[in-house]
């Protein structure tokens, strides 16, 4: 039966005893690989960067975050808490130097909590469930990295992700973390393995359809998969989305691997489904009330009607560049308009979403990354999972509604998760225009139990005073 901690949070889980020597014997059998990398990195050599396309740089850390970022994981109601070390998580000393190499100091809450039950031996299956923005992609990448068989250069772990941008991020971490290693990574999504050639790398990561593609024309071996991994899995396995692709993918996965399930939201309808698709799982997971992520304040604006809609939004500009800011809508033909009105009128904003060609989505979302552009207007294309620190508002445009029409809080805890990383502080805006957009964000409001805050649309004093409060550490 799962166990209620102190903290609220459910574990189930088989309590090995044998489970920190299973961990150190694994750390053992990556040992002695990488000095090499280690060598090359001390001599400030680069390690090696992998496969095409490039993963993106990721944000520096900021320093300013860093002392109520101490708090924060010294205070036992954080899901930023730990009571332990990294040391004391039995990881190898290669990707110990790469976890510092990021400057991580001490795990959070799910790294503390996954990574042991990850690394137990006979592998598990895990489903794991932690909030926006806590580290849930370390917790696997470290996981991945710790159970390849380096003498090996056949794919042995492969994770799926819903979208190129969140790919090539999880690409960007599992490289840095393992930057002290020898790994061999790969990309497969759309346009990143040439006709005819074979994946030659022990870590793949890939969106469901380009990875299924790859596997049955031969391109990617997937008899030796140990780790398989779904990120944003609640997504991953929703019917409506990309279930099906992804039960094509593991079907193709004939080796029986250790299937691991990470994502800040389970939606019942989905935990049964994923039960079935992890079966005998450890699982992490979250009640309701602490869905939201304490550092996120969430604001809503009465419009009049769409074309105010727009005008508050233009009105809003100088406040969005104060960080940086992410604009949410529901169509792609919205984003390329409301990009395109904005740009008319003078101001410096980027549109992305599925319609547009890889190379375009690569390049807007890396000068966003970069701080180059600072307001970026998209779908729900990139509504989970993107990590850049500086985003500090998020505006939702349109309201998110399932794809039969109904509120999506589950979609809405993921838009307002891009901003309020990992401690830092960060606001939602929602524009409200209508009865219809007013029901939605009433009825997410119930389901979360956050209160969402009135702004009047003609005092952007207000906002900036609201800024200034709510951003300040
Ligand atoms: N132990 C740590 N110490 C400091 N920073 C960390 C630590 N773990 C992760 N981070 C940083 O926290 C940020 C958020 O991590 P990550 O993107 O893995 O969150 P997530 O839980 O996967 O979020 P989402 O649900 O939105 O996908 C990243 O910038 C990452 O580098």
């Amino acid at each position: 039966m799962p166990q209620d901690d102190e903290q609220g949070w459910i574990t189930e889980s088989n309590n090995n005893p044998e489970q920190q020597d299973n961990v150190t014997s694994l750390a053992d059998r990556i040992g002695g690989l990488s000095t090499e990398k280690a060598e090359q990195a001390d001599q400030g050599e680069k390690a090696e960067q992998g496969d095409q396309p490039q993963q993106p740089q990721q944000p520096k850390q900021e320093l300013e975050v860093s002392v109520t970022l101490a708090d924060q994981q010294a205070d036992p109601n954080s899901p930023l808490y730990s009571a332990s070390t990294f040391e004391e998580l039995g990881l190898h000393e290669n990707l110990l130097k790469g976890i510092y190499a990021m400057k991580f100091q001490k795990p959070s809450k799910i790294q503390e909590r996954a990574l042991p039950l990850l690394l137990q031996n006979p592998p598990r299956n895990m489903i794991a469930q932690s909030q926006s923005g806590t580290g849930k992609t370390a917790a696997f990448a470290l996981a991945i990295l710790s159970r390849i068989n380096y003498d090996s250069s056949n794919p042995q772990a492969v994770v799926l992700s819903p979208s190129r941008e969140l790919a090539r991020q999880t690409m960007s971490v599992i490289q840095q973390m393992g930057q002290f290693t020898n790994v061999k990574t790969a990309f497969a999504i759309k346009d990143a393995i040439p006709k005819g050639s074979k994946v030659d790398a022990q870590v793949i990561v890939a969106t469901p359809g380009a990875l299924v593609d790859a596997v049955r024309k031969g391109q990617i071996n997937a008899k030796e998969v140990k780790v398989f991994v779904l990120d944003e899995a609640d997504n991953m396995l929703d019917q409506h989305s990309m279930g099906d692709q992804s039960i094509k993918a593991k079907n193709l996965i004939t080796s029986k691997p250790q299937i691991l399930l990470f994502s800040a939201t389970f939606p019942d309808i989905v935990r049964n489904f994923a039960a079935k698709f992890a079966p005998a799982a450890n699982e992490i997971r979250l009640k309701q009330e602490e869905l939201s992520v304490e550092g996120i304040k969430q604001f809503y604006m009465d419009c009049d009607n769409l074309e105010h809609k727009f005008k508050v939004l233009v009105e809003l500009y100088e406040l969005m560049t104060v960080g940086q800011s992410i604009i949410f809508v529901h169509r792609r033909d919205t984003a390329d308009e409301i990009a395109h009105r904005m740009t008319a009128e003078g101001h410096t904003v980027v549109s992305l979403h599925g319609k547009q060609e890889s190379s375009e989505r690569d390049l807007t979302i890396d000068s966003f990354r970069d701080g180059k552009t600072k307001v970026l207007i998209t779908t729900n294309v990139i509504a989970r999972g993107i990590d850049i620190s500086q985003v500090n508002m998020v505006i939702n445009y349109d309201m998110p509604k399932t794809a039969s029409g109904k509120p999506d809080s589950e979609t809405y805890l993921h838009r307002i998760g891009r901003t309020g990383r990992f401690g830092r502080k960060g606001l939602a805006v929602n524009f409200i225009h209508d009865k219809e957009s007013w029901k939605v964000m009433n009825s997410i409001e119930e389901t979360l139990k956050k209160e969402i805050i009135k702004v009047d649309t003609s005092d952007f004093d207000a906002m900036e005073a609201i800024m200034k409060k709510e951003l300040k550490d």
